[in-house]
């Protein structure tokens, strides 16, 4: 699996089909929906309090099925360096997405220390809060642009809850960046439009219930990004 970075990821002057990440996938059902739909990325969670989340043997029993064109992407919170060497020892994964507190001190450990690409979350909810994106893009492979997580929260992300996307809009980063937050099928086009952004990333938007993938959905929100 080569190291995704979409060939043009910076910023407004998007070129290409828009990449998919399809994450949360919690069965074989879920994984051949995002592949079927053609996703670029799949996301396996690994986070206990959320209802997403997957034992380590059940995410790598999906991911060693998956195809080679759905890149595995692990979303970690936080990880110790035990985590990460419990993950890695058992799952072969392709990018690691770090959702929680990492400082970019950290996130450079991480990459250093796995030799993976890692994309990093970034929460967003205004203005001020956009100078953390070049902070990270100086250490990280990918960015992760999220909506930032209310105080009351339980999960960092995956709250189905989106921010102005205006925000972004003449915004123009180094590093490749995906666009997260409360994405649905009937969202993500006029998001992609707003915003320039070449990937997209979605959970809560693509279910029937929390944790529960909706096929149809997921076909309907890589085709409605793929048409934007
Ligand atoms: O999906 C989760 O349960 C989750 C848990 C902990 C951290 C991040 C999580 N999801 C990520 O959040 C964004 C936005 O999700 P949504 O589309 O608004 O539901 C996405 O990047 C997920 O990967």
């Amino acid at each position: 699996m080569p190291v995704l970075v979409d060939p043009a990821p910076r910023g407004a002057a998007r070129t290409g089909v828009v990449q998919v990440k399809i994450c949360g996938l919690r069965t074989a059902a879920d994984v051949d929906a995002a592949a079927r739909a053609g996703a670029r990325y799949g996301g396996f969670v690994f986070f206990p309090k959320s209802p997403r989340h997957l034992e380590i043997d059940a995410a790598a029993a999906l991911a060693a099925e998956a195809p080679v064109g759905l890149a595995k992407v692990a979303l970690v919170v936080n990880p110790s360096d035990a985590d990460l060497d419990a993950l890695l020892a058992r799952m072969p994964v392709d990018i690691l997405q770090l959702h929680g507190r990492e400082t970019p001190a950290r996130v450079t450990e991480i990459r250093t220390r796995t030799g993976l690409p890692v994309m990093k979350a970034v929460g967003i909810a205004e203005a001020t809060d956009l100078p953390a994106i070049a902070a990270y893009e100086a250490v990280a492979d990918q960015i992760l642009v999220d909506a930032k997580p209310p105080r009351e929260a339980t999960l960092p992300g995956g709250n189905g809850l989106a921010f102005n996307w205006r925000l972004l809009q003449g915004r123009v980063w180094r590093k490749p960046w995906m666009l997260a937050g409360g994405l649905t099928p009937e969202t993500v086009g006029e998001a992609i439009r707003l915003t320039g952004a070449a990937q997209v990333d979605v959970s809560s938007g693509v279910e029937s219930a929390p944790g529960v993938k909706d096929a149809g959905a997921i076909a309907d929100f890589v085709a409605a990004a793929q048409q934007a």
